[in-house]
């Protein structure tokens, strides 16, 4: 793939899911606005917003999608992982619920359900008006094993009411393959890092790969390079990796 001058530029999607109420919209606030929402409504359908970052004098950008956690919302908000190159699970640390739910939304990751729903999807929906499909991303099937994945923990602040140990937040994500860290969207701490973190890995794998590879789709003509995951191969890279944690 021939890199044209001064114009590299890379778009990855990434979704944040999990329960209800977690803080999945404040952390992102947090990250892309630094603010945060004491009083935050629960989101109905999707919402996203794009950062950039700058990674081997690369404009790296990553499209970050807040999903509704609540159920009543969940049948429009799955079809939203299409295109998904990385995942953040969150858990609230002080709801043991919330981290027991964790195992289903990683099924939903896992099992292929996505694919139903992105048939369903293209059938329905015409979503020309927005910016990732200009990109060519919406053309893109993708296998959901590949995702770069970090668990969560979310309201460290509220440590003195915590429900769930540091040590099984981060016994489940080495199991499952996944970073770890556990975050405070009201404090701030860990979130700009957890988000980093994911992206330079997306970044890592797919840079290295992109040059000898047919999974990522270049789109020279915009003088771009837009990337989804499209194979399994990236799971031997993004998921093998051990747990990462931080406080
Ligand atoms: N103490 C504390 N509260 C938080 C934190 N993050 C979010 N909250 C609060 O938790 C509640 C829910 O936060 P949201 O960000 O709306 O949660 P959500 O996961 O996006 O919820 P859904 O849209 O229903 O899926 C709000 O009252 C937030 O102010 C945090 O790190 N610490």
């Amino acid at each position: 793939m021939e890199e044209e001058e001064g114009g590299e530029e890379y778009l990855f999607k990434v979704v944040i899911i999990g329960d209800s109420a977690v803080g999945k919209s404040n952390l992102l606030s947090r990250y892309a606005r630094n603010e945060f929402n004491m009083n935050s409504k629960a989101t109905i359908g999707v919402e996203f917003q794009t950062q950039s970052m700058e990674i081997d004098g690369k404009e790296v950008k990553a499209q970050i999608w807040d999903t509704a956690g609540q159920e009543r919302f969940r049948a429009v908000t799955s079809a939203y992982y299409r295109g998904a190159i990385g995942a953040f699970i969150v858990y609230d640390i002080t709801r043991r619920t919330t981290f027991d739910s964790v195992a289903r939304w990683l099924g939903e990751l896992n099992n292929g359900k996505l694919t139903t729903d992105r048939v369903v999807f293209n059938r329905s929906w015409d979503y020309k008006g927005l910016e990732w499909t200009r990109h060519g991303i919406s053309e893109q099937a993708h296998s959901d094993t590949t995702i770069a994945r970090m668990l969560v923990g979310n309201k460290l602040d509220l440590e003195n009411i915590r429900a769930v140990s540091v040590e099984e937040g981060k016994s489940l994500a080495e199991e499952e393959g996944m970073f770890f860290m556990e975050t405070s969207a009201l404090d701030s701490t860990n979130v700009r890092t957890a988000f980093e973190m994911v992206i330079k890995d997306i970044y890592n794998n797919v840079s290295r790969k992109v040059l000898n590879s047919d999974s990522y789709k270049a789109d020279v003509s915009l003088n771009r390079v837009s990337l989804v995951n499209n194979n399994d191969e990236g799971s031997k890279t993004t998921q093998g990796k051990s747990a990462c944690c931080s406080r």
